[in-house]
């Protein structure tokens, strides 16, 4: 097992996944992501986020090419239990009765002996990883009965649990409130800035700048991926949706009347995105967003 210091990667190589049925979901997809970064996988539905994820994790063999995880095979990736990954939607009996204490010790399977008795070290972890996704007070409630929302967050702490370096989620703020959304970034920042390499597929366009330094685009290929200034331009998204953005101008804009730009939002979600005349993203955060506008005000004497 490579020591919790040495360097980790994800790379992907010329992949190439078809289903038995003959689809090919993604053909010829490459990508390299290093130690400390927050990377989104963004496309439109049936792009091939699931697949990638399957491919990555090994539950999909490509028909070619080859993912590398730091260095290996994903097989010894996930014997050194270097990769944790969160599905879209769990097939799960919600009647049968397990408690969100049970589910989140499940993520510690892997590190126990077949008979599965948990130790101090255990019990310690799960309790950590329940608080840090702020699920503490829900241990001993059956998992059915928790909400949607609440649910994602003890399966995000059976991931946490595993103590995996790579982490992958496949569109975590599905069906999640704001404030739900806000604690899982934060927690993604953390891992980030303790080394670890987090995939994540979302339709949250706008939150992509806020929290992801890196960006695969993906629609049956990988269609552009790097840094998320770079990646996250007018082009590349047109391009990557289609027609299945919406597109707002603002041709009398505050902004417009001031210096002559133009500015235009792409969406997919409740959040725009604000780009500049030259196809460059207008504001990388809210903050950004807010001061432009209060300076704005002050200048037109508001
Ligand atoms: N088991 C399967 N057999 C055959 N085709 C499949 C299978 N699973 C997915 N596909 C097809 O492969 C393509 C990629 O599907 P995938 O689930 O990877 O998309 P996605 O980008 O995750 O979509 P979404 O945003 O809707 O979750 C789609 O055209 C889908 O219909």
């Amino acid at each position: 097992m490579p020591p919790a210091s040495s360097p980790i990667s994800v790379e992907v190589a010329d992949v190439t996944v078809a289903y038995a049925n003959g689809h090919i979901a993604l053909r010829d997809a490459s990508f390299l992501l290093k130690a400390g970064t927050i990377c989104a996988l963004v496309g439109v539905n049936g792009s091939g986020k699931s697949t990638l994820f399957k491919a990555i994790m090994g539950f999909l063999k490509p028909a070619k090419g080859q993912v590398r995880i730091a260095g290996d095979t994903v097989l010894a990736a996930r014997r050194n239990k270097l990769v944790a990954y969160v599905p879209q939607s769990e097939e799960v009996d919600w009647s049968f009765p397990v408690s969100v204490w049970d589910v989140v010790m499940m993520g510690r399977y892997g590190h126990m002996n077949f008979m599965r008795i948990p130790r101090a070290e255990d019990k310690r972890i799960v309790q950590d990883c329940l608080e840090r996704v702020g699920m503490e007070a829900f241990k001993e409630r059956q998992i059915g009965e928790l909400s949607g929302g609440q649910k994602k967050r003890v399966f995000l702490a059976r991931a946490l649990a595993q103590k995996g370096r790579i982490m992958m989620l496949d569109e975590p703020f599905t069906g999640v409130d704001v404030q739900t959304e806000t604690a899982i970034i934060e927690l993604l920042r953390a891992l980030r800035e303790e080394g670890h390499i987090i995939l994540v597929s979302t339709h949250n366009l706008g939150s992509v700048p806020e929290f992801c330094d890196q960006v695969v685009l993906i629609n049956r290929t990988v269609l552009a991926y790097g840094p998320t200034d770079l990646v996250f331009t007018e082009q590349n998204l047109t391009h990557a949706f289609g027609g299945v953005l919406r597109q707002f101008h603002f041709e009398q804009s505050t902004i417009q009347e001031h210096d002559g730009r133009t500015v235009k939002l792409l969406t997919d979600d409740e959040r725009p995105l604000v780009f500049g005349k030259d196809g460059h993203l207008e504001y990388t955060d809210r903050q950004g967003r807010e001061h432009l506008v209060r300076e704005r005000a002050k200048e037109v004497g508001e």
